[in-house]
């Protein structure tokens, strides 16, 4: 079994891509700036966005976060952005999910520019795609194929199961692993619905697993030599951890590792990976190598 590290995959991609903006900047050009804008205080969200103004800083760029309490209104967070749509200075945005339950994500991921839209949420963006044009993509399904292709994993023609159908990992994974130009892949796609879930993955050549289920991907669901992504980041709790929790992923590490060829840890694995594709799609936005 190798041990796919994102860890050190997306510092390795973040330090090309900070010298990519040392030479636009020593040309005049401009920092990419990226904005995140973050509602509440979820632990969870609050981790992730640090880690995106870290990554920020790693690459070069200008980042801005922007606060919301858990009260904010809609009708607020819409003008939000507005203001950063029609901002000039402002390469990139994302509004961090999930949202309060009074607040309609669809109604503010569909208000992005998705010119603006380094996420790939918006509908522009996800149509491109799906049609393979150029667009952004959504960063966690962008970052587990730049994994697969850094370590040299052959998708074309595999058998490939997605477990969750999430409009910003499961859907859109589904889409690039069957495209020609991307997975090439044969794709299934469970779900709370499915009724042969486990059978389906006994047979997959690779396993993508975005559910949300603490260890939910175990060994008698994998076929010896399989390729095993695990998306899922829970907290649960871990009296023996400082921060009282761990990060947990969807599939049982210890027992799978033994059996299939390639798979990525958690924490370390495709978290990472998500953060450094949306550098890159800040880094394209900035260039206007999408949209102009
Ligand atoms: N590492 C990273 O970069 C990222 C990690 N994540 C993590 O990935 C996980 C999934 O998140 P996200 O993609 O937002 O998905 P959601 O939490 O929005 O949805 C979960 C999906 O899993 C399906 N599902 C839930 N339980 C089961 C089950 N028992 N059997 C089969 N399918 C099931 C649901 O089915 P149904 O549609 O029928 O309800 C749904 O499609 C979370 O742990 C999240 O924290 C998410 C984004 C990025
Ligand atoms: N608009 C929006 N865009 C997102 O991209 C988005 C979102 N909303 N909402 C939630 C999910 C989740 N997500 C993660 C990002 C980084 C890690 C990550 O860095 N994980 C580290 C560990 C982090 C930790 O220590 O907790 C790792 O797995 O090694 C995980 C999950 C992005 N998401």
């Amino acid at each position: 079994m190798q041990l796919i590290d994102g860890k050190a995959t997306a510092a390795a991609i973040k330090e090309q891509i900070a010298q990519e903006v040392a030479q636009i900047v020593a040309a005049g050009g401009k920092q990419p700036h990226l904005v995140a804008v973050l509602v509440g205080h979820d632990g969870g969200s609050e981790t992730y966005v640090k880690n995106k103004v870290l990554a920020c800083e790693k690459c070069g760029f200008k980042s801005t976060l922007i606060r919301f309490e858990e009260d904010v209104t809609e009708e607020e967070l819409l003008q939000c952005v507005d203001k950063l749509n029609k901002d000039a200075d402002v390469d990139g945005f994302i509004v961090q999910l999930p949202l309060p339950k009074h607040i309609d994500e669809q109604k503010i991921t569909m208000a992005i520019d998705y010119r603006k839209d380094v996420d790939g949420f918006h509908p522009v963006n996800v149509g491109r795609m799906s049609l393979g044009m150029p667009s952004f993509i959504s960063a966690t399904p962008l970052g587990i194929l730049t994994l697969l292709q850094h370590y040299q994993i052959e998708t074309s023609g595999k058998k490939c199961v997605i477990l969750g159908r999430s409009n910003i990992v499961g859907k859109p994974m589904a889409q690039l692993m069957m495209q020609k130009q991307y997975g090439d892949a044969t794709v299934t796609v469970c779900h709370s619905h499915s009724k042969n879930l486990k059978e389906e993955c006994r047979e997959a050549d690779i396993i993508i697993a975005a559910i949300g289920k603490p260890d939910f991907v175990t060994a008698d669901m994998v076929k010896p030599g399989a390729v095993v992504i695990d998306v899922g980041t829970t907290r649960v709790p871990d009296a023996t951890r400082k921060s009282g929790f761990r990060l947990n992923g969807d599939v049982k590490f210890d027992e799978v590792a033994e059996k299939c060829s390639f798979i990525t840890p958690v924490p370390g694995g495709v978290g990472p990976m998500t953060i450094c594709s949306l550098m890159k799609n800040t880094l394209a936005a900035g260039k206007k190598e999408i949209y102009d």
